[in-house]
């Protein structure tokens, strides 16, 4: 590869990487398997070691994933909470063991542990007390969740012992706890959760620690952070005991391996058995047991060199098709799903995987009836691998997708060059029905109360032709029907009262505009003062703004040149729901930074870097990734990188932190140029 090549690989990882970082540390929502990410990170590393010149100070392989979400009081740690690397086989487990005798210069002895998979915490007692809890975040800084942490049951509060104690563990919940409450969730219409991990972190970060008493928390302590400054502790092993006397829930099932390949067998033992446990694992982790040795081989940035994760292979059984259920979505595109032999995998019951198309059914030759092996890795959703055709007895069938909509009954079509089929009537009752359904979600109207159930309830019973009439039900059409009655009712009409006050991006987004997601729809709402104004745009416009090409554009325009849903969006407005945005509703914020694209880098002295995006956000400018052409001014920090000498080379006015400050107290536009230009 030549050099271009390799850098520009370099920038395209850790975009990658970045992106499906923030996916599954912030929104709990990951898209890849963990196996993908850390294979990414791996081919990372590799390309920045032997091309050094191009390793960003940003790069993810430099620090640890996650960020601090300021609803939280930030804590800085005293003791950096890193990550760990990770090993996929026993072949990586002997590598790591070598690493060790060449640094150590002699065999080691390891403490091998669960890797539970929950949300990492750090708790500091002075003086025999509960000080405080903290959670990861970037490593350095995390949240102090102190009064969640306070209501799980197994955190001590006092312990005795006077000296500064700061403790690791991982939050968790056991899987029988995490499946009664994703079943309360599910009878209550309310958001279920993808796997005990998400379930522990959501109700550990929770603003209201009564919500957070009410879940079933557990925490598995795994370290004793400022060993060192505890003369007494010599091995790792010693510390766990230690803690245990002292009240904290140590894992029972750590084993102390004189060998690596006593380590690989217990590993092996546990890989086979952890199904048995009361929890989900999803790895094993291997420390060194020796304390002087720990020192001696240090942490990089990311992760200690004296431990190393194994990480369990993505599950995979083998279950049975039972059926093959077709549904049309919102836009007609018709889905099958295979209902499958329930099977237990990576923590929750798996018994539907898409098929996704018929390209997809057919390049798997998958029939109804057959046997398939599916894989679910961590958090991803189960897929089929493949058919187990040594299992076919004759009484599989061929599958062929539906000629005509289950739910209308028109023909479907298949248009060239796509994968799906489709039905193309407008009036199809099962759009319609999603279409609804995705009006009243929690991206978009978020109207409590009002799921799959209800809509389908309320179509059924003719109450609601559109989502306009969701607006006009009355209390005393609700109250007779099924499930419902009085409060249920009373708590309804409440929600969808308080839906009117909704921003604006959320009724775009509801109103299920073809290529508009959440994302467009919060474009469209900063860009333009109410929903008039977009109903007047041209595509041209449209065009004009940030990620919006002459697909998404056009597709708007059609939206709004039909006079059905203008109809209904007149509705809606006579009902009093909110058609205008947040800035025009009174700010008094002045626009200084209208249309500046402002690039951030290296770390600020005194401001986090999020709250100066926000600053910069809320007075109309872009905080934007990259330097170009087209920046307005940098604003860097420490350490800035590749950013800043990018900066200098086109010529592009750098500013610091304490003359932003100047900027922000500016009252207009003009005044921020003519500072600039000094
Ligand atoms: N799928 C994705 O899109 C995606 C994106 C980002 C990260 N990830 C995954 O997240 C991993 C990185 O996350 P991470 O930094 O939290 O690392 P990690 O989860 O692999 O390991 C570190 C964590 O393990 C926990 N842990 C549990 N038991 C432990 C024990 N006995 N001893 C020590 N620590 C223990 C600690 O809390 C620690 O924070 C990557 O390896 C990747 O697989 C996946
Ligand atoms: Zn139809």
């Amino acid at each position: 590869m030549d050099k271009d090549k390799i850098k520009q690989e370099i920038d395209s990882l850790i975009d990658k990487l970045n992106y499906h970082s923030e996916k599954y540390y912030n929104q709990d929502s990951p898209e890849i398997s963990d196996y993908e990410y850390d294979m990414m990170m791996r081919e990372l590393i590799k390309l920045e070691a032997e091309n050094p010149e191009f390793k960003r100070i940003d790069s993810p392989s430099n620090r640890v994933g996650g960020t601090a979400l300021s609803s939280f009081e930030q804590v800085d740690h005293r003791t950096p909470m890193l990550s760990l690397s990770n090993a996929y086989s026993a072949e990586e487990l002997k590598d790591f063991d070598r690493r060790v005798r060449e640094m150590t210069g002699e065999d080691s002895e390891y403490v091998v542990e669960f890797k539970i998979d929950g949300l990492s915490v750090g708790i500091t007692y002075e003086n025999g007390e509960f000080v405080r809890a903290a959670t990861r975040g970037n490593g350095i800084t995390g949240e102090d969740i102190s009064k969640n942490a306070m209501t799980i049951k197994s955190v001590p509060l006092k312990i005795n012992d006077n000296r500064e104690i700061i403790v690791r563990g991982e939050v968790y919940i056991s899987k029988e706890n995490f499946e009664k409450i994703n079943a309360y969730q599910e009878e209550h219409e309310m958001q279920t959760f993808a796997n005990p991990r998400n379930l522990a972190a959501g109700s550990l970060r929770q603003l209201d620690s009564k919500l957070t008493a009410k879940r079933p928390l557990d925490i598995f302590v795994f370290n004793l952070e400022n060993m060192d400054e505890l003369e007494d502790m010599k091995t790792h092993s010693q510390s766990l005991e230690y803690l245990k006397s002292l009240g904290f829930s140590v894992s029972e099932n750590y084993k102390v391996c004189k060998s690596i390949d006593e380590v690989i067998d217990f590993i092996y033992y546990w890989t086979d058995n952890r199904e048995n446990l009361a929890f989900d694992i999803d790895g094993m982790v291997v420390k060194v047991n020796d304390l002087e040795k720990r020192k001696v081989m240090g942490s990089t940035a990311k992760s200690p060199r004296w431990a190393i994760a194994y990480k369990f292979p993505a599950e995979r059984k083998k279950s049975k098709i039972l059926d093959i259920e077709v549904e049309v979505g919102r836009t007609g595109t018709i889905t099958p799903t295979a209902i499958l032999e329930p099977v237990r995998l990576a923590g929750t019951t798996v018994s539907r995987a898409t098929l996704h198309n018929e390209d997809f059914i057919k390049e798997k030759g998958i029939m109804l009836h057959d046997h398939v092996i599916v894989q679910k890795a961590g958090d991803i959703i189960p897929q089929i691998v493949e058919v187990v055709k040594e299992d076919r007895n004759g009484e599989e069938v061929e599958f062929s997708m539906p000629e005509k909509c289950p739910a209308c009954g028109e023909p479907t079509v298949r248009l060239e060059g796509e994968a799906a089929v489709k039905c193309i009537n407008i009036s199809c009752p099962a759009q319609i029905r999603r279409g609804m359904i995705h009006f009243v979600s929690r991206e978009a109207m978020d109207i409590d109360g009002m799921g799959e159930s209800v809509i389908t309830l309320l179509l059924n019973e003719g109450l609601i032709k559109n989502i306009a009439d969701i607006y006009y039900l009355k209390k005393e059409q609700i109250i007779p029907l099924e499930r419902m009655g009085e409060k249920s009712a009373d708590n309804l009409i409440k929600a969808i009262e308080k839906s009117k006050e909704n921003e604006l991006w959320r009724l775009i987004n509801g109103l299920g505009i073809r290529f508009v997601g959440t994302k467009g729809a919060k474009i469209l709402a900063s860009a333009f003062d109410s929903i008039d104004e977009i109903i007047k745009a041209d595509s041209e416009k449209l065009q004009s703004l940030e990620e919006f090409g002459s697909i998404m554009s056009d597709s708007v325009v059609r939206f709004f040149r039909e006079e059905q849903n203008l109809a209904v969006i007149e509705r809606l407005r006579e009902a009093g729901v909110n058609m205008k945005s947040e800035e025009d509703k009174g700010a008094d914020i002045p626009n200084i930074f209208e249309k500046m694209k402002i690039v951030l880098t290296g770390t600020l002295p005194t401001m986090k870097r999020n709250d100066a995006k926000e600053m910069i956000e809320l007075r109309g400018g872009k905080a934007t990734g990259s330097v170009s052409k087209s920046t307005t001014f940098v604003l860097a920090g420490e350490e800035a990188g590749s950013k800043l000498t990018k900066a200098n080379d086109l010529g592009i006015k750098v500013i610091d932190e304490d003359m932003f400050m100047k900027l922000i107290g500016c009252n207009t536009k003009e005044e921020v140029e003519e500072m600039l230009e000094k």
